[in-house]
């Protein structure tokens, strides 16, 4: 059976990862993140019950940013040759969780509701150590009980997954973690209704 996600150690080059997360931090202590919301658009709401990261999304404006962009087309590229998912653009933020944050139990995506098909983070933590929590915990299915597995938020590891697929929760850290959360979406633009990037 097909598994709907994968996990990849050091997937981008160590000097890559040190330069996103020194931008994310001094975004971070500019003041440049805001608590996420959950939904989208007029919908979007803060609920601290289900998460409490703050995020700042991606706009290509440093040299980091656009390198980390540029290894995230070519996987979009690979992605649609190998598995025909019809990847089309990528929204991604950086994401910060003080310790104690979580963002509980969801997925990502509704039956295409939001267009993201394929979700994609990258972790930002240097010497993260295994007792100090913050791991990604995946869900085989949506109706699964039990999970099927739990990453830890190691830097340059890549995750994978189908967005309206896997069930996932984000656990208490007892430090700072930082993270890149990114969708691939399929481009869901009609005329009358074109699909903003967010
Ligand atoms: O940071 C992670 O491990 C996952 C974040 C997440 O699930 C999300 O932002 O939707
Ligand atoms: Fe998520």
């Amino acid at each position: 059976m097909a598994r709907h996600y994968a996990v990849a150690p050091d997937y981008f080059p160590a000097h890559l990862v040190r330069a996103l997360r020194r931008e994310a931090l001094l975004r971070h202590r500019r003041g440049e993140f805001h608590h996420a919301g959950i939904g989208r658009g007029q919908e979007q709401h803060r609920n601290t019950q289900v998460r409490r990261d703050r995020t700042r999304w991606l706009d290509g404006s440093t040299l980091a940013q656009c390198r980390l962009l540029d290894e995230m087309e070519h996987l979009r590229l690979a992605v649609n040759r190998a598995l025909f998912l019809g990847l089309f653009d990528l929204e991604a933020h950086f994401a910060v969780y003080d310790p104690g944050a979580f963002y509980r139990r969801h997925l990502d995506a509704f039956n295409g509701n939001n267009g993201r098909v394929l979700s994609a983070v990258l972790y930002l933590n240097e010497q993260w150590r295994d007792d100090e929590g913050g791991r990604l915990r995946l869900w085989p299915d949506p109706d699964a009980a039990t999970p099927v597995m739990e990453v830890t938020p190691r830097a340059g590891t890549l995750v994978c997954f189908l967005s309206d697929r896997i069930p996932h929760e984000v656990m208490e850290a007892s430090r700072q973690r930082l993270s890149i959360a990114g969708w691939f979406r399929c481009n869901n633009s009609t005329a009358l209704a074109p699909d903003p990037a967010r």
